[in-house]
């Protein structure tokens, strides 16, 4: 295994100490999270009892493949802890996310939890947010007008294309990329993209997080609101 990808693993690992009997999780999305349930259906096959509502198609595929039992929000609107992977992390908890396109669903999920629970290696650490190109959600309907408006407020915006074609959420909406390099001040940011017709959701978790797992190779770190 890559070092990138034992680092996922080792810190994926450590997240799932956190999980105890009888709590709801939200399940995150990415190549973190697939360490996480991998990990979370290994305990599960040992007697811990949960249910999870996940955040995207391939991680309620990783549910079933490892046997993690899943829920969702008509039965549950509150959860005990949830846990995700980040692309960028500053000293303030606040994150983007959303490099799998599954930001939408992440928030839902994150906002209904007591616990956010953030789980990376250290080179999602940054001091500011901002070079990692933010995702927006938007709705496919005059994703033209959208993506100028979004243009206005200071970046780039690129429309995702995977595999040549147009990259569609698990929602039915197109994803902006949008390059700002830095963003100096996430809450404006957030409020200004909120507000823009046609905006469904954005990739910055502004004052969302409780707590964020690092691996480096050495060890786990714990960054809290309190450290
Ligand atoms: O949409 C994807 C999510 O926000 C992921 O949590 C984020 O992109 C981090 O993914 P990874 O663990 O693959 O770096």
């Amino acid at each position: 295994m890559r070092k990138a990808e034992q680092l996922k693993q080792i810190v994926a690992k450590e997240a799932v100490n956190y999980v105890k009997d009888g709590m709801k999780l939200g399940l995150g999305s990415g190549s973190t999270m697939y360490f996480f349930m991998k990990e979370l259906g290994e305990r599960v096959n040992n007697g811990l009892k949960i249910v999870g509502i996940p955040t995207s198609n391939k991680t309620a595929e990783w549910a079933r493949d490892f046997h993690v039992p899943l829920t969702d929000f008509s039965k549950t609107q509150e959860l005990d802890l949830a846990i995700d992977g980040a692309d960028e992390v500053d000293p303030n908890l606040q994150l983007i996310k959303g490099g799998g396109g599954a930001l939408l669903r992440e928030k839902v999920v994150a906002a209904s939890a007591k616990e956010f629970l953030v789980i990376v290696d250290e080179s999602k650490i940054v001091e500011h947010l901002g070079k990692f190109p933010l995702p927006v959600e938007i709705v496919p309907f005059g994703w033209e007008v959208t993506a100028n408006k979004i243009a206005a407020l200071g970046c780039e915006p690129e429309r995702r294309i995977v595999n040549d074609n147009v990259y569609i959420t698990d929602n039915g909406n197109y994803i902006l990329d949008c390059k700002f390099d830095k963003i100096t001040e996430p809450e404006k940011l957030n409020n200004e993209l909120q507000s823009l017709v046609g905006v469904v959701d954005n990739g910055l978790f502004v004052n969302m997080t409780s707590k964020v797992l690092i691996s480096n190779p050495e060890q786990v770190k714990v960054m809290d609101k309190e450290s």
